[in-house]
This record gives C-alpha cells, sequence and structure tokens, in this order.
C-alpha cells in the first residue's frame, strides 16, 4: 500500500500540487486523471522519487520515503516498475537486452538465469520469438508489451505507467489495459497509471483521483464515476453531449 499525505510542491514558487492526500491499495488498479497541467507527472514523479515535495509525506507500506537512508532509497528503487510514457525503450538493444537492461543493473544473476526470467515475463505479456527483434521492427502494441515485461522483470511491489496507451488504437488500448489488470491481481502490485485515457479509466479505474490545479477534486471507483452528479467529473469525463446522453440512457436503464 501507498500512502500519501498533504503532498506539497513547487517550481520556482508557483505552487503544482497543494496538499494531496490518497491511499493506494495493493492489487488495484489505481488511476490518476485530469486536466492538461494538473500536476499529474508531477505526482507521479514526486512517488518515483525524482521530485522531493517540500512538504507532506509519501508513505511505501510503511517506509516513509523522505525517511530513507540510501540503502533503504535504493531497495525500494528496486521494488518499483515504471512504465514510461511512449515505452522508453533503448533502440540501439533487442527486446531481451532491454528487459534484462534492470536484471543486469540490479543483480548478480548469472546470464542463465537473467535470462530464464525475461523469456518468462516476455511469454507473460504474451511477447514469443521477438527476443532478438529491435523496438523499430515491433508495431507500438508490442512496444508496450515490452516496456511492461521490463517493468515487472524485478518482480516490482510496485508499478508506476504515465500514460500507457498513449499512441494505441481503442482495441490494442484495451489488450494493454487488461494486460496491466491482470499482472496487478496475479502479483498483488500496488499499481497506479496517469492516463488521459477515459476508455481504459472506465475498464480498469479501481480507484480514481481526479486532479484539479493541483487539487484532488475527487475520489471514487469506474462505477462511482459513472454515477456521479459531482459537476466537475461530469463535465471532464463526459466532455461531449454524445456522451452525456450515453450516461443518462445508461443510468436510466440500469436504474441506479
Ligand atoms: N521541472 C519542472 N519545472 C518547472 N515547472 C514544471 C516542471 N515540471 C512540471 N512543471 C509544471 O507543473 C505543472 C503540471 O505539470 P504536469 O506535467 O504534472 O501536468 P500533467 O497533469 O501531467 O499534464 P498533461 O496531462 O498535459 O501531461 C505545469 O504547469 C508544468 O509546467
Amino acid at each position: 500500500m501507498i500512502e500519501v499525505k498533504g503532498l506539497h510542491k513547487s517550481f520556482n514558487d508557483i505552487p503544482i500540487l497543494k496538499g494531496v492526500s490518497a491511499t493506494f491499495e495493493k492489487g488495484e488498479t489505481n488511476m490518476i486523471i485530469g486536466t492538461s497541467g494538473s500536476g499529474k507527472t508531477v505526482f507521479l514523479k514526486c512517488l518515483l522519487g525524482l521530485h522531493m515535495p517540500e512538504e507532506g509525506t509519501i508513505s511505501f507500506d510503511g517506509r516513509i520515503h523522505s525517511n530513507l537512508n540510501i540503502k533503504e532509497h535504493r531497495q525500494l528503487r528496486r521494488e518499483i516498475g515504471m512504465v514510461f510514457q511512449g515505452g522508453a525503450l533503448y533502440d540501439s538493444l533487442t527486446v531481451e537486452e532491454n528487459v534484462m537492461f534492470p536484471l543486469k543493473m540490479f543483480t548478480n544473476d548469472t546470464f542463465d538465469e537473467m535470462l530464464k526470467r525475461v523469456n518468462f515475463v516476455l511469454h507473460r505479456v504474451n511477447l514469443y520469438d521477438s527476443n532478438k527483434k529491435y523496438p523499430a521492427q515491433l508495431s507500438g502494441g508490442m512496444q508496450k508489451r515490452v516496456a511492461i515485461a521490463r517493468a515487472i522483470v524485478m518482480n516490482p511491489k510496485y508499478l508506476f505507467c504515465d500514460e500507457p496507451n498513449s499512441g494505441l488504437d481503442p482495441v490494442t488500448a484495451t489488450v494493454i489495459d487488461n494486460l496491466i489488470q491482470e499482472i496487478t491481481t496475479e502479483y498483488q502490485i500496488t499499481t497506479v497509471i496517469n492516463s488521459h485515457d477515459m476508455n481504459s479509466v472506465m475498464e480498469i479505474g479501481k480507484k480514481i483521483i481526479f486532479l484539479k490545479n493541483g487539487i484532488k477534486a475527487w475520489e471514487g471507483s469506474n462505477i462511482e464515476m459513472f454515477k456521479t452528479e459531482n459537476e466537475v467529473i461530469v463535465d471532464f469525463v463526459y466532455s461531449s453531449n454524445l456522451f452525456k446522453k450515453v450516461r443518462e440512457a445508461y443510468l436510466n436503464e440500469t436504474n441506479f
């Protein structure tokens, strides 16, 4: 479980996060949504330890980030998997080498042990016979699978994904969503996803945090999001008249 309490982060005296608190449970796909510039990426970078907040605490299963010494910090970093926006694969490395990278960095495993683990995670994301290919030889969806395989190769307790669906068609995006959800449940990972993709938020958002101007304006599940009358959410999620009508029809029909 990750507990965030009263997070404040500013740049050049401009406040970006203004006291955000949230709890993310393990085995659940937690999602951060919000308008452009609302602080989603800054929030995720605070979780990752790339930004140091001025106020507030981030606790990873009881370990408060800012209280950790270098060794504890390094240990925590090993427990975090990250799927960067766009995949961020190394173009000059093969699929196998990309996925093996964290193992080479953080373990003393033999090559055979690493290769066994690499093949295990590649099969887990349904990628076969691609070990020797380079990222440029793969489709966007396959590249995302490689990025997910690399993020879980160290068996992380925490998984952070920044826009995992960007640039994918709706069908492939759903496959990637389902994969992240399955892995989260299967390995009981605490997963936090930054997303613009409302399809995916509605599909797998067990807990959704809505940020607006650096403040948590709403939180709830995907089902609650469908039912809510909260104006901020309704205006954001159902920004088109078509979606508003679909929602009304659905609520009338199902008698929520
Ligand atoms: N390193 C930085 N230095 C200064 N300002 C920053 C820095 N990083 C982010 N910001 C500012 O913080 C604000 C929030 O940025 P952030 O990237 O978190 O938005 P976001 O919600 O992820 O937006 P988007 O949905 O467009 O990706 C923006 O105004 C941005 O300019």
